[in-house]
């Protein structure tokens, strides 16, 4: 069977139609359209303002859009959340305070229609150690590591979060993208917003890149960095140049000279290697690398800013 635009919209886990949200005149999401699928891991990336929040605020029926629309599961994300089938884990979620973690997740895994153990909940979260412990008396990452319980307190088949490994040390981070790699597996479909780029390389089989409120780009790690098109050279001098003529080489989009060691980025590295030869410069132990995400989204985003300034 041939899938027509709207079965996909019908079978996706979540789908923005031309969604539009603005707070006064600060336009947050601008024309959205999108769709997740089942079993997706999705990374939501974006410079600070993009809109990744309030896109994350729109897929959980927190706020309204001004036009467009919005369905998860084919319903209203309020519905589908009544119905049990989104967790989520939000950047500004207030815990209770004056409870026990293991009071709080209890409560969460009561009232999830398709409710965990709360033992199990607590161990996959990291937190039974701690389960005893007042809330207003956890570290930043134990309050993260207590957000993510509250968000895998249920089976549900999206979870969504924001922002979720800050304040984390690092096996904190390892443990819990190993527990999210295993939520995928199981087939749930995970979509994150982050300014960790290597998170998103390393666990992300889908990349969307935000920028004021628009899709910028949409594809694997390996295809957003294709899309930047830049390539990183390393070299070093045989002899002395002035580094003036190395910044008037054509295609140059970063430099950095260090000693003998030169490491540029051009959008164009064979015409940049080229035209060094063209100057006089031999260049020894020659490397030319693509970007790695953190650079292509530098790249794709800085660009954006120079086409609309
Ligand atoms: N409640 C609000 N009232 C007014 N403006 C808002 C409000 N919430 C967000 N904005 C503005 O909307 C834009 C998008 O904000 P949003 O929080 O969605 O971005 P973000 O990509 O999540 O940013 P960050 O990476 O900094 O968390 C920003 O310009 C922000 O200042």
């Amino acid at each position: 069977m041939t899938m027509t635009a709207e079965t996909a919209t019908a079978t996706a886990v979540a789908a923005f139609d031309q969604v539009t949200k603005s707070y006064g005149n600060v336009r947050a999401v601008d024309g959205l359209t999108l769709a997740l699928h089942p079993g997706e891991t999705v990374a939501l990336l974006g410079p600070n303002g993009a809109g990744k929040s309030t896109t994350l605020d729109l897929l959980l029926g927190l706020k309204h859009a001004d036009s467009g629309s919005v369905a998860v599961f084919g319903t209203s994300p309020r519905e589908a959340i009544v119905a049990g089938r989104v967790g989520a884990m939000l950047q500004s979620g207030g815990l209770m305070e004056e409870v026990t973690v293991a009071e709080l997740v209890r409560l969460a895994c009561d009232l999830h229609p398709k409710r965990f153990k709360v033992d199990d909940v607590l161990a996959r979260a990291g937190i039974s150690q701690i389960a005893d412990r007042k809330v207003n008396k956890l570290s930043g990452g134990q309050a993260q590591r207590v957000r993510f319980a509250l968000a895998t307190a249920g089976d549900s088949d999206l979870i969504v979060l924001d922002e979720p490994t800050t304040g984390m040390d690092v096996s904190a981070r390892q443990a819990f993208w190993a527990t999210m790699r295993e939520q995928a597996d199981q087939g749930r479909t995970v979509l994150f917003a982050t300014h960790y780029l290597e998170e998103a390389d390393a666990i992300a089989d889908r990349v969307l890149v935000l920028h004021r409120g628009r899709l910028l780009a949409d594809g694997t790690a390996a295809e957003i960095k294709a899309k930047a098109g830049a390539r990183s050279v390393r070299f070093d001098l045989e002899g002395p140049i002035e580094e003036s003529a190395l910044r008037g080489l054509p295609f140059l989009t970063a430099i950095d000279v260090s000693g003998q060691t030169v490491r540029i980025q051009s959008s164009d590295a064979d015409a940049t290697v080229h035209a060094l030869y063209g100057l006089g410069v031999y260049p020894r132990n020659l490397e030319v690398a693509g970007l790695g995400l953190e650079q292509a989204f530098v790249a794709i985003t800085e660009a954006e800013e120079a086409k609309q300034s």
